[in-house]
């Protein structure tokens, strides 16, 4: 099979210019099949403060109701996409952006198995395999934005790393791909206050444990869970770390391992 890379950056990277130019650039240097998908909530949150639009955030998932879907639409599959878009074309990139009602891309339904209300909060219920794969052997690098839809006219806002991780799980029936979730900091940290403490490697065991003493909370809580799910469902590699620093300083960041 041939390799594939799927790569996700977050909201911290893509808000800070000189990060996201070190990402994107690194980004460009790549070789093989790619694939880029990207989340913008720190962008959402402070814009929806500025305008006075109420943010809620359990268990890193954006409580989503009519104004802040109508919100994240606008900046994630509008600002931020079309961004990133324009900036891979000029590192000579063939981008294009995309969420998940392009091409039918990436089907979901109103998150309902919890006892909170996310509102508009979408799980995926299938990815558009067929529809990836023709832009892929196209040489199009994809874009993709974490907006996805019903199939009957319902947008919703959904998790960017749970995107990726259903993106990579749907291509890893055709390609090997490697996941890497790419943040700020150098990988999973066993003490979130220390920057050098980076897990070369992190098992559930481990993972659950941390969890339980509160070791890894907030954003890290929806990307461990989905990298254990990606493995477990044919993804090769599994990695979270920092993009630049495992392209330029050969850093190996946390990989994600069975038991
Ligand atoms: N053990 C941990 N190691 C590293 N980061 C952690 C840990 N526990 C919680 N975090 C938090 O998770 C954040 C990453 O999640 P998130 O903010 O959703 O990132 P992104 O938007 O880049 O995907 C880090 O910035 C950090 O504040
Ligand atoms: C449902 C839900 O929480 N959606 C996320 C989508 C963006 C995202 O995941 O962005 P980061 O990768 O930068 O965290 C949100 O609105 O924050």
């Amino acid at each position: 099979m041939i390799d594939l890379t799927v790569v996700k950056v977050g909201g911290n990277v893509i808000d800070d210019p000189e990060k996201l130019n070190d990402f994107l650039d690194a980004f460009s240097n790549l070789n093989g099949k790619i694939v880029l998908v990207h989340g913008g909530g720190k962008l959402a949150s402070d814009l929806a403060g500025s305008l006075g639009v109420q943010t809620k955030m359990v268990d890193g998932r954006r409580i989503t109701d009519a104004e802040n879907l109508k919100l994240v639409t606008m900046v994630y599959a509008g600002l931020i996409n079309k961004n990133i878009v324009a900036a891979l074309q000029a590192l000579g990139v063939n981008a294009m952006g995309m969420c998940g009602a392009d091409l039918d891309l990436i089907r979901a339904e109103k998150r309902s198995n919890s006892k909170v209300d996310f509102g508009f909060v979408g799980d995926i219920t299938a990815v558009n395999t067929l529809a990836l794969c023709k832009q892929i052997e196209c040489n199009s690098v994809l874009v993709i934005a974490p907006i996805t839809h019903d199939g009957n006219g319902q947008l919703f806002n959904t998790n960017a790393d749970t995107v990726a991780t259903e993106v990579a799980v749907a291509l890893s029936r055709f390609y090997k791909v490697k996941l890497v979730y790419s943040f700020e900091k150098l990988g999973v940290l066993i003490n979130p206050d220390d920057d050098s403490s980076v897990m070369p490697v992190l098992s559930s065991e481990k993972c659950a444990e941390m969890v339980k003493l509160n070791k890894i909370n907030t954003g890290m809580l929806p990307k461990t869970q989905n990298a254990f799910y990606a493995l477990s469902k044919g993804v090769e590699e599994v990695v979270i770390g920092n993009f630049v620093s495992i392209e330029t300083n050969h850093s190996s960041g946390t990989q994600i391992v069975n038991s």
